[in-house]
């Protein structure tokens, strides 16, 4: 077809999905019970909200566009759900999805928890280079969730390898910058909606609904006046490494640790203007961590590569083949960026005891 995709129908159905996931999400956050959190088989934590937000979210992105194909990438699936000694977890699972649809009041239907575990495992698709596939992490930063930090409900579509459009919800996320946080973290209202579709740029607005604004990454030049971020977990991430070219960077700033891709969308409206991630040897990158957050920022004006320079590729299946680490900044610090990367890196060879 001639005529350029418009996607208009699509971010407005993954801004609802996104919006009543992160609803669904606030209510549990309120009242975490330890009884609430799961392990799943590598240890990582999972809760009833993750399994809640992506029921939710396939369950409305079905309803809104109502197509037969379909697909969608997500994190979690109903295996340890569907096992004995689940039944209660499930139940409280289905019960939150009901209640939050019955509040939102758009959809006159009540899911019973078979169509939960359905809708879970709708999640099961590989993506790749073909079609059209949704790509989503119900909760990305679950340990920043559980702490009552921050986390992001992310949902991407990719259309023939590529992301379109993205959408980041951030029920934590104070509406103003958080750059200065400690002048102004205990009035500022939470709650951001990141939203952006190809070509078009990057939107904010509040989860509560106030109108989006255009957001654009910071236009700082000099690493000097630089702030970055990196993943709080530092299991997550090689902190010693960003530290390293921080300095070779002339970045003065000591980073900002936070959660989940949140940190995309802080980066995206200019709240810092470098995310450094260099996870340890053998950790594959998941697309549903990466895609949403990258058309926010790369639709804000940003780049993100991987430690090679390389474009992200999303059209592998489920996990991104890259190089090292992913770093993200804007146009005009990205060559000084990538200048630091590979000599910290090439250093960290040289140092790496020899077998
Ligand atoms: N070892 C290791 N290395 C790198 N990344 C890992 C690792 N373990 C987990 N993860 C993934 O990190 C996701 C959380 O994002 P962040 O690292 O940005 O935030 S956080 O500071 O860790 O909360 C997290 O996403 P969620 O599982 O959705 O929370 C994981 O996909
Ligand atoms: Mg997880
Ligand atoms: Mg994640
Ligand atoms: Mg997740």
């Amino acid at each position: 077809m001639a005529m350029a995709e418009s996607y208009g129908r699509e971010l407005a159905a993954a801004k609802k999905a996104a919006s009543l996931a992160a609803r669904l999400c606030q209510t549990v956050q309120k009242e975490i019970l330890k009884s609430d959190v799961q392990s799943k088989s590598d240890k990582s934590p999972v809760t009833v909200a993750d399994y809640g937000s992506q029921a939710l979210v396939s369950l409305v992105l079905r309803k809104e566009l109502s197509s037969d194909s379909f697909s969608l990438v997500a994190e979690e699936d109903s295996g340890d759900l569907r096992k004995d000694g689940a039944k209660e977890t499930l139940k409280r699972i289905t019960k939150l999805v009901n209640d939050t649809l019955s509040a939102d009041g758009t959809y006159d239907i009540s899911l019973s928890d078979d169509d939960v575990l359905d809708a879970i495992d709708s999640g099961k698709s590989e993506g790749g280079p073909d079609g059209r596939h949704w790509v989503l992490d119900p909760i990305d930063g679950t340990k920043g969730f559980l702490r009552g930090d921050q986390y992001a409900i992310a949902l991407a579509l990719l259309d023939k390898g590529k992301v379109v459009l993205g959408v980041l919800a951030c029920p934590n996320l104070p509406l103003t910058s958080i750059a200065d946080s400690n002048k102004n973290t205990h009035e500022s209202q939470v709650g951001c909606l990141f939203s952006a579709k190809i070509g078009t740029g990057s939107y904010m607005q509040s989860l509560d609904g106030s109108a989006p604004t255009k957001v654009h990454v910071s236009n700082v030049e000099n690493p000097a006046d630089a702030s970055f971020f990196e993943s709080f977990e530092a299991a997550h991430s090689l902190h010693d490494l960003s530290s390293s070219i921080a300095t070779k960077l002339g970045v003065q700033a000591p980073p900002v640790r936070i959660d989940s891709q949140a940190k995309y969308g802080a980066l995206a409206r200019g709240d810092g203007a470098i995310y450094l991630r260099f996870p340890h040897k053998g950790y594959r990158e998941k697309i549903w961590d990466h895609a949403a957050g990258c058309i926010v920022v790369t639709e804000a004006g940003g780049i993100a590569t991987d430690a090679a320079g390389n474009d992200l590729d999303f059209s592998k299946g489920r996990f991104l083949d890259l190089d090292t680490g992913i770093i993200v900044t804007n146009k005009k610090l990205m060559p000084s960026l990538l200048n630091a990367v590979q000599a910290s890196l090439k250093e960290q060879a040289q140092t790496a005891s020899p077998l």
